[in-house]
């Protein structure tokens, strides 16, 4: 018989806003932002301790990576549809014409194709993951990291370990 345990910490002060665009298709959305919440949920067996990993400490690796995100314009660093120009003190991102430029302390470029829930949900996932091994969670079979856009509407991304 296989049985799984999960535990899951989600929303209340697991949350950032940021801007981005994202590309579509062939098109670039204009500039917006959201009040992304995050979800995550993590399977393994239980600890000596009972418990698949402590909730607070699983919130706070959360944390602290949702602040990394907290006001910020989120660079898909990996596009292959925008033109992005790195500065000194600043990012210029070009799309077909139209061009933002933006000071570099309001950038947090991510190493993505773009800008998606999924994408964003991908890095937070592989970046909770280095965090929960740091803390001792070497036992972990499974990751998974939803990056909520707005409420009901969410992007995952799963890890088998
Ligand atoms: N699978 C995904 N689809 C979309 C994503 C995404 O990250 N993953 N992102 C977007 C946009 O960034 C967008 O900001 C949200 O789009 P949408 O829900 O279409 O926004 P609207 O405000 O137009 O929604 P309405 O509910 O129709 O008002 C798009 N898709």
């Amino acid at each position: 018989m296989h049985t799984t345990r999960k535990v899951s910490v989600e929303r209340n002060r697991l949350r950032f806003a940021a801007a981005h665009m994202a590309t579509f298709g062939g098109a670039c959305e204009p500039l917006h932002g959201h009040n992304y919440d995050v979800i995550v949920e993590i399977e393994g067996p239980l600890t000596e301790d009972g418990w698949v990993w402590d909730f607070g400490a699983v919130k706070r690796a959360a944390r602290e990576l949702a602040e990394l995100l907290d006001h910020k314009f989120l660079l898909q660093r990996k596009s292959a549809h925008l033109d992005i120009r790195e500065e000194p003190d600043a990012w210029e991102v070009s799309f077909q014409g139209k061009t933002y430029r933006f000071p570099a302390s309001d950038v947090l470029p991510l190493p993505i194709p773009n800008s998606t829930a999924e994408c964003i949900a991908e890095w937070f996932t592989g970046q909770l993951l280095e965090a929960l091994q740091r803390q001792g969670a070497t036992h972990l079979r499974r990751i998974s990291v939803g990056i909520e856009e707005m409420p009901g509407q969410v992007g995952w991304y799963t890890l088998e370990l």
